[in-house]
């Protein structure tokens, strides 16, 4: 008997009093894809994301992960980054991702003590390391640019060891030269961990670019007089790049010489 697909939407439905935003999606998504969601503003990727997430539940439909429903609430399998206001500005860098496996770890009190806490502490900093943040730990969000940020977001998200990863337009506020920056460094992560990636973007160029697999979202049906009636389906689904998937090959040997450890290596077994 076959394993069950990694993850599967199964006619799922989503209508807010009436206002019919996604129908009828169905999607089987492999461990390690990268998939990019593309489409018109407010036809709805947002929202599919936040059903990933377990913020929302479907009107209608199941969403199942190795064949069991998703959990309905967010949890530590689940990292996102949105395009801002992801991190915490009143934690410095370093707590605002040691706070991760602090609430992780001590689900009750939210903080831990003596060793745990600087074990906790030694492994956000590699991590930072990781991300090119080594010289910042002890800064403040507002001390950042907008890259160091979402750098700094993207270690947020990881560092609780994800096995999915939730981008919302993540580099969308950021100059052209950053975000090429941010694209090398989200590859090399991906393919140091090879987490399943759903990344929503406005640009079709990083969609190409970055993804294994282009989803594009679209209306279907569009009811003149009753605008609200129909919501967008994925009516594209276009394979890319699939030899990064194919490859398997460990992170050292796709790395430039020089570069900081892998992040396997900086995300220490809990
Ligand atoms: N909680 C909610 N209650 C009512 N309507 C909602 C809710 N969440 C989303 N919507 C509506 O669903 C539609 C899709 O929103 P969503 O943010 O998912 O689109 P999007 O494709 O991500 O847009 P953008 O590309 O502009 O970010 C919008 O019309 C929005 O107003």
């Amino acid at each position: 008997m076959s394993a069950a697909p990694y993850l599967q939407i199964r006619n799922v439905w989503q209508a807010y009093d009436g206002h019919v935003v996604l129908e009828r999606l169905n999607l089987t998504v492999e461990e390690g894809e990268f998939c990019t969601l593309v489409g018109a503003s407010g036809c709805g990727k947002s929202t599919f994301l936040r059903l990933l997430l377990g913020q929302e539940r479907p009107t209608r439909g199941e969403l199942l992960l190795r064949g069991a429903p998703l959990r309905s609430e967010p949890d530590a399998s689940r990292g996102v980054v949105f395009q801002r206001y992801s991190v915490l500005p009143h934690l410095s860098v370093l707590d605002n991702v040691a706070i991760g496996l602090e609430l992780t770890q001590a689900p009750l009190l939210g903080r831990l003590f003596g060793k745990r806490k600087q074990a906790a502490r030694d492994q956000a900093a590699r991590l930072l390391e990781r991300v090119g943040l080594g010289h910042a730990l002890h800064k403040y969000p507002s001390q950042l640019s907008g890259g160091m940020q979402q750098r700094l977001a993207i270690a947020q998200a990881l560092i609780t060891r994800p096995s999915v990863l939730l981008l919302d337009e993540p580099f969308g506020a950021l100059d052209p030269g950053i975000r090429k920056d941010m694209h090398a460094l989200l590859l090399e992560l991906w393919r140091e961990t090879r987490l399943t990636v759903f990344m929503v973007t406005h640009d079709l160029s990083e969609g190409f670019n970055l993804g294994t697999r282009l989803l594009v979202f679209d209306k279907v049906r569009i009811d003149p007089q009753a605008p609200q009636a129909y919501g967008a389906r994925i009516t594209y689904d276009i394979p890319l790049n699939q030899g990064r998937l194919a490859s398997g090959q460990p992170i050292a040997s796709l790395l430039p010489k020089g570069t900081p450890q892998p992040l396997a290596s900086s995300m220490e077994p809990l």
